[in-house]
């Protein structure tokens, strides 16, 4: 039998109402030694709080939630009492003198709420990213997570592949028992690039953790274009060294910006010169191409011709003349505010169809690789006509998918999701 626990799961006292939570086989019993006696179930009603020697410690508010239809899948009361810091204390005092209970561990009640299945994987990482969500995008994602959405859309997958597979099977002994090629005339192929299409879109959509630590978008471009000037005036500051000498930024540098509710990572790199003897530029300048290679947006300050693919073209300087800025996106100077501006306007459209999320579902990195790992299989299942290999490739896609629904989740990766929490969650 598990341990009771309780918690604070309100904000931190001193507030107008403290809600201590108490989850487990003897909370019930809890609530009958503090308060004399337990309230009929999931009714509010006023009770004096006391200590085991009788002293009244609080007028509260007590609910008695009998599992398992509760959010822990336990026996669940709620203290609703005075948010004083010396009233919480006592009541806390209180309930941890009781016999079995103890204070519960950050995110115990929500790894209890997984462990009896009232949640999937999926809505528990929701659930702490929804804690730690600081922009509207993240907070949107973080709730349909948390309400549920990846785990029914990746049951829904599990019941399609486990549908297609009853039917590929079935082919498979049919073929066996009549000994023809083409019994049943059962082709998957079209429900499998159906799901393929929908992993690929899900795929495509930004990650949990880019809407967190924001789009990346890096300058790049032969040395004194005018990028550092450029990075400066886009984060407002002079951050980095700006000085008429061709090679004057060595290392890569980052500034995270938060602009018209879209959170960004700049980046500014070392100028792209062909050869140099220089040990230190030519880092820079292999730190410059990786940075590039991981821009979700290059913004490229260079002749266009030698742009790398998809990148926005910059023509700097623009308050010079004669720049030569036909073939290019837009004329910028940081001299200019207006072309900053007008920057900002158009990195803002490119951010926003980045980050329009079909039906607000964002996965994780850790989410997405097991989709990729799926899609992988999938792909091959797609490719061959051999209905062994398409059964064999449908099994090898269903389990990191169910490894998504926790199904398989390691107790290191629970413990490393549920220390995320605040206490009392
Ligand atoms: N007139 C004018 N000069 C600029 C502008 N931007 C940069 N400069 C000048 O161009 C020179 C190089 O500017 P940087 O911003 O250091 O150029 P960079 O591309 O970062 O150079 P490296 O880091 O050396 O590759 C400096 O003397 C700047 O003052 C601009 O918009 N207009
Ligand atoms: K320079
Ligand atoms: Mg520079």
């Amino acid at each position: 039998m598990s341990d009771t626990i309780f918690a604070l799961s309100s904000g931190r006292p001193p507030a107008a109402i403290a809600v201590l939570r108490i989850s487990g086989p003897a909370a019930r019993t809890a609530a009958e030694a503090l308060a004399g006696r337990c309230p009929p179930p999931r009714r509010a009603s006023l009770r004096t709080v006391r200590d085991a020697a009788g002293a009244p410690l609080d007028r509260a508010l007590v609910l008695y939630f009998p599992g398992p239809a509760t959010a822990t899948g336990e026996d669940l009361v709620e203290l609703h009492c005075h948010g004083g810091r010396a009233v919480v204390a006592a009541v806390e005092h209180a309930l941890a003198a009781l016999p079995g209970l103890r204070p519960a561990r950050p995110g115990e009640f929500t790894r209890r709420a997984l462990e009896n299945g009232r949640i999937d994987l999926a809505q528990a990482q929701g659930l702490a990213d929804l804690l730690e969500a600081e922009t509207e995008t993240q907070r949107r994602t973080a709730l349909a997570a948390a309400e549920g959405a990846v785990g029914r859309a990746v049951a829904g997958w599990l019941d399609r592949l486990s549908a297609i597979a009853a039917r590929v099977e079935a082919q498979l002994d049919f073929a066996d028992e009549a000994d023809v090629e083409d019994a049943g005339g059962y082709d998957p192929a079209p429900a499998i690039s159906a799901l393929l299409a929908e992993w690929h879109a899900t795929l495509a959509a930004p990650s949990v953790e880019r809407l967190r630590d924001g789009i990346r978008v890096v300058i790049a471009g032969p040395p004194n274009a005018g990028k550092s000037s450029l990075f400066n005036a886009l984060v407002d500051r002079d951050a980095a060294i700006v000085t008429p000498i061709a090679g004057t930024t060595r290392d890569i540098l980052e500034a995270a910006v938060m602009r018209d509710g879209i959170p960004y990572r700049l980046t500014d790199t070392a100028g792209l010169a062909e050869a140099t003897d220089d040990e230190v530029e030519r880092i820079g300048i292999d730190r410059a191409a990786a940075a590039i290679a991981s821009a979700d947006m290059l913004l490229w300050m260079g002749a266009p011709a030698v742009a790398p693919r998809g990148a926005v073209i910059l023509a700097g300087k623009a308050d010079l003349p004669d720049t030569g800025s036909n073939d290019a996106d837009l004329a910028v100077s940081a001299r200019l505010p207006d072309t900053v501006a007008a920057l900002w306007a158009l990195l803002a459209d490119r951010a926003r169809m980045m980050l329009a999320i079909d039906g607000d579902m964002a996965l994780r990195q850790s989410q997405r690789d097991a989709l990729a790992d799926a899609a992988a299989a999938l792909d091959l299942a797609a490719r061959t006509s051999d209905l062994l290999i398409v059964a064999e490739q449908l099994r090898v896609a269903t389990r990191p998918l169910a490894g998504l629904l926790g199904r398989d989740a390691t107790e290191a990766m629970l413990d490393a999701l549920f220390g995320r929490f605040c206490l009392g969650k």
